[in-house]
């Protein structure tokens, strides 16, 4: 089964936000991106909504109830009490839950899993009593697994921001054994792995040839740099194919 490509929109409604005008449309291009055959939609509402905006979210959950239903919605973020009450209202397929303090300029490190095992636990049980997957960022270190399973959630999101960002080859090779680890540790205990974070056209191939296993990559940043050079559309199907299907 090829790994299904869920684009995060984040860039797009950023580049919305530099003026107060409708474009580019947020859900217009994540339409292209469902039509170019992307298997969901992600999106990181921030708390001060310097990209996706409390609206984006609801609009989205509208366009792929009524056009897209086989899609799936991920929304990704810090569970403050804010965050988990817009999931239980919007109802998204996925809740990938991040670490990030509201200053992050991006994400950039997985969960403590011990540390902050009890918050997790509560968090993971209430959103899933309401019918949404879960899923936790995690560093790629297979020691951590156990620690995430015990948490109740559903998946893992791989961290690959030290892959993909890697100075070197052998630094990449080095993270990117890191990721199969940690791939095969959590398969093995019977959790679902995802990835995303810096991925991009040319480190994806090696990513998914090595960890068939991922079912699901989430990637906006890159993705939407090389939609500027070619189109939403045709970005896509070249993301489709790094993906292995
Ligand atoms: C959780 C994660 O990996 C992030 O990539 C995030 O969704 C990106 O957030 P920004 O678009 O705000 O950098
Ligand atoms: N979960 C990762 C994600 O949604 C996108 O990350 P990036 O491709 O913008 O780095």
């Amino acid at each position: 089964m090829p790994t299904h490509l869920s684009v995060n929109v984040n860039a797009v409604a950023q580049l919305r936000n530099r003026r107060n005008l409708p474009w580019p449309s947020v859900t217009g291009l994540a339409r292209i991106a469902l039509e170019a055959g992307a298997a969901g939609i992600t999106v990181h509402p921030r708390p001060d909504e310097r990209h996706i905006r409390r609206h984006d979210v609801f609009d989205l959950a509208a366009l792929l109830r009524a056009d897209f239903p086989a899609a799936e919605f991920n929304i990704e973020g810090y569970p403050d009490e804010r965050f988990l009450a817009l999931c239980e209202e919007v109802k998204p397929h996925q809740v990938t839950l991040v670490p990030d303090d509201p200053a992050q300029a991006t994400s950039d490190h997985g969960w403590d899993v011990h540390r902050d095992a009890d918050l997790l636990k509560r968090v993971i049980a209430r959103l899933k009593a309401k019918g949404m997957r879960v899923s936790i960022f995690l560093d790629a270190d297979p020691a951590l697994v156990p620690a995430a399973k015990a948490t109740g959630t559903d998946r893992i999101e791989l961290y690959t921001g030290p892959y993909g960002h890697a100075a070197d080859a052998a630094v990449q090779a080095s993270e990117l054994k890191k990721l199969v680890a940690t791939t095969a540790a959590a398969t093995a205990a019977g959790l679902a792995v995802n990835a995303g974070h810096d991925l991009t056209l040319d480190n994806l191939p090696p990513l998914v040839a090595a960890a068939p296993a991922i079912a699901e990559v989430s990637i906006g940043h890159a993705l939407t740099a090389d939609a500027l050079i070619h189109g939403m559309a045709e970005t896509v199907r070249l993301y489709k194919k790094a993906c292995g299907g």
